[in-house]
């Protein structure tokens, strides 16, 4: 059975729903990162499971129980803000022994579970540390040990690591998915960043104006995009208009190759840039110009310009990068070539 289940979810601002029907499943011991650009209803969705949100239709159940009417502390779940909300003026055990003290526990007991959070995350020994002293990450892990303390049956975090620098947060979501596979904590998180969600979570559900544009494990939704809105979120720009024969996509582009089975007729195309490989004159099936070149570290992306077609993004090794101004020629992959379900483009934020 699922622990969370949301069943035609919805919430209306002013008329606008902002939460639209959602459907939504949390299995036991899942990490589930929602993932969507800014006003898509994120963290709205996690303000209904709360209980800080009343839903204006549908239903949310916690082990198969209805909450409608079950107030946000009798719900028995954690909730970590993007801004930690610590409090300020006392020290990192008291701070941590928050949600314990509300539960009731006894002094000792209370001390001793604080040592074992603070340990967990990274922080023995911080106890009598003032707040103010520590640094974004060492907050972050406060707040985490904070909303862990009362043990939550599902622990939901908002834009978790969303202040951090970026050597800190590929840091702390790969320790925070060890914990959290340690401990069988239920997660649903929340995040704009997609690196974060596909690091953290089994499975991630892309969200749209307040609906559900796709859901999988992240590697299937990176593979296998549902449309041309989840393709772009994920920061794929090569997709155009294209008309499917057989194995062959006609395209701006010229003739391209799609995977076996591929719907056929006219649809969107996405060539991820992996499948715009950079061949001999002789076996090219589209000549270029490079119009720009950045390091991304594991490879260089390449902008090409294909005549008067649409622009191309390819991915090559920096050994291979050729230079801008070059003429390159180009051959395509099926394997990295989707086509797409239909969807309006539009990303918004
Ligand atoms: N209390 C409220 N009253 C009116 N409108 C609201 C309220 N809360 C949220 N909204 C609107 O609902 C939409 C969704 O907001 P929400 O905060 O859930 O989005 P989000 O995906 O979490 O965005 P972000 O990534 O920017 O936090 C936005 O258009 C927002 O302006």
């Amino acid at each position: 059975m699922s622990l969370l289940e949301l069943d035609d979810a919805t919430v209306r601002f002013g008329g606008h729903a902002v939460l639209d029907d959602v459907d939504l499943e949390v299995a036991e011991h899942e990490i589930v990162c929602v993932l969507g650009p800014s006003g898509s209803g994120k963290s709205t969705l996690l303000r209904a499971v709360a209980g800080l949100q009343p839903l204006d239709g549908g239903r949310v159940l916690l082990g198969g129980a209805d909450q409608a009417g079950v107030p946000a502390h009798k719900r028995g779940v954690g909730l970590m803000f993007q801004d930690h909300q610590l409090f300020p003026q006392r020290d990192v055990g008291q701070n941590v022994a928050f949600g314990l003290r509300m539960h009731g526990a006894g002094k000792h007991e209370q001390a001793e579970h604080v040592r074992e959070l603070l340990g967990l995350v990274g922080l023995p020994g911080a106890e009598r540390r003032p707040v103010g002293a520590l640094s974004g990450g060492e907050q972050q892990r406060v707040a985490l040990a904070r909303a862990l303390a009362p043990s939550p049956r599902l622990l939901m975090l908002d834009e978790p690591l969303g202040q951090l620098d970026r050597t800190l947060r590929e840091r702390l979501v790969v320790e925070l998915r060890e914990l959290f596979g340690e401990l069988g904590t239920t997660v649903l998180a929340v995040t704009h960043d997609q690196g974060e969600a596909f690091a953290l979570a089994d499975r991630v559900v892309v969200m749209r104006d307040g609906r559900i544009a796709q859901t999988g494990t992240p590697l299937e939704v990176w593979q296998n995009p549902a449309d041309e809105f989840v393709a772009r979120f994920l920061g794929f720009d090569n997709v155009v208009e294209a008309t499917v024969t057989g194995a062959v996509a006609d395209t701006p582009w010229g003739k391209v190759p799609v995977p076996d089975g591929s719907e056929q007729g006219v649809c969107r195309l996405l060539v991820r840039p992996a499948g715009v490989r950079l061949v001999p004159a002789a076996e090219a099936q589209l000549t270029c110009a490079v119009t720009a070149r950045t390091f991304r570290g594991t490879h260089v992306a390449l902008h090409l310009q294909p005549g008067d077609a649409p622009r191309l993004e390819a991915a090559c090794a920096l050994r291979e990068a050729p230079e801008p101004g070059d003429e390159v020629g180009v051959a395509f992959d099926a394997a990295d070539i989707v086509v797409l379900g239909a969807g309006v483009a539009r990303v918004t934020g």
